[in-house]
């Protein structure tokens, strides 16, 4: 990482990668580590309403820039949240960071990012692209690298490729992946993790590469948010999740909500069709409001179809 006292800009690390890739979940063991030092993340999310915030807790500060993609949308929020961090640490939190974080929303091309941070002309003067990192779910990168010309991008713009949920994959799965990503990303290091914690893998590096052919056009994938405060708890809410993923799973690339249950707050995400088991999330901090909602992204989705059924399963209840 490049040494904030060799010129006295903040090295900043982009952690990137498509959705569900398992960026929070990798982000949460570093922190954990403390491999940034004193850190501040910045978290985006295409979704209004953040979850990933929710996961990483050991950051020694963290906001969310939500509701919009950094490199794109959102892009004008970052550069002030990024102007603002360092009249901060210049001024009174002199001292208090080593380093910033910024999470990236799995919509997010890490290239523009990187190529806003440099275009601004304060920026440029006080904060240092230490590194680029993007997680690669192994089991999905095959259809995703093929199909989605941001997931390529994402690649070329690594310094560090990181690959996540290889259990389940084989040996010329995991060496043609690995071929892949060396090619669109010559000069990047290639590691295996689950859940943050290194995992390496056997490769064969004598594989051939995933053919890319050139990616049909495809509508944009966005988020579209539901309020589940009414949805009757995990069990009837699993059933009609699993119910619009049976009918509409080619189109859903991700779910995430928070359901508040007698059992607490639980987190309920989806990776393409694949629905995860919940998680417990710590208590909601006191005024935060009733949390429930989810976050359903996806492309070619009817939203007014979308919540018709919901509002249909809702009264239901
Ligand atoms: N088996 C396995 N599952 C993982 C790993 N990392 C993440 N997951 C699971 O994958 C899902 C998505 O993980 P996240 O860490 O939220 O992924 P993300 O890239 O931050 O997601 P977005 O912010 O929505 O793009 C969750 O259900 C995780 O539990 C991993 O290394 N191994």
């Amino acid at each position: 990482m490049a040494d904030v006292r060799s010129d006295g800009r903040l090295p900043l690390t982009i952690v990137g990668g498509f959705l569900g890739a398992g960026k929070s979940s990798w982000l949460r063991h570093q922190l954990y580590t403390r491999r940034f030092g004193r850190v501040h993340v910045l978290v985006n999310e295409a979704a209004e309403l953040p979850v990933d915030d929710l996961l990483l807790g050991r950051a020694d500060r963290l906001e969310v820039l939500a509701g919009g993609c950094a490199c794109c949308t959102g892009r004008a929020a970052l550069i002030a949240a990024l102007r603002r961090i360092c009249d901060d640490a210049t001024g009174a939190g002199a001292g208090a960071i080593d380093a910033l974080v910024l999470e990236t929303s799995g919509l997010a091309d890490p290239a523009a990012i990187a190529g806003a941070l440099q275009e601004d002309p304060v920026l440029v003067r006080r904060i240092v692209l230490a590194r680029t990192i993007v997680l690669v779910d192994a089991g999905a990168a095959m259809e995703q690298l093929a199909g989605e010309h941001l997931a390529r991008r994402q690649i070329e713009a690594a310094d560090e490729i990181v690959v996540t949920k290889a259990a389940g994959t084989d040996l010329p799965q995991r060496s043609r992946l690995v071929a892949t990503l060396r090619l669109l990303a010559p000069g990047a290091a290639v590691s295996w993790a689950e859940f943050g914690v290194e995992a390496p893998r056997e490769t064969d590096p004598a594989a051939a590469p995933f053919d890319l052919p050139e990616p049909e056009a495809a509508a944009p994938i966005l988020a579209h948010r539901l309020d589940a405060r009414e949805a009757g708890g995990w069990w009837a809410l699993s059933a009609w999740l699993s119910a619009l993923l049976h009918a509409r799973g080619d189109r859903i690339v991700r779910i995430k909500g928070v359901i508040t249950t007698p059992a607490g707050r639980l987190l309920l995400q989806s990776v393409r069709h694949h629905v995860q088991p919940p998680e417990i999330l710590p208590d909601a901090p006191q005024g935060a409001g009733d949390p429930d909602f989810i976050a359903l992204i996806g492309r070619d989705i009817d939203e007014q179809r979308l919540l018709r059924s919901w509002d249909t399963f809702v009264r239901a209840l």
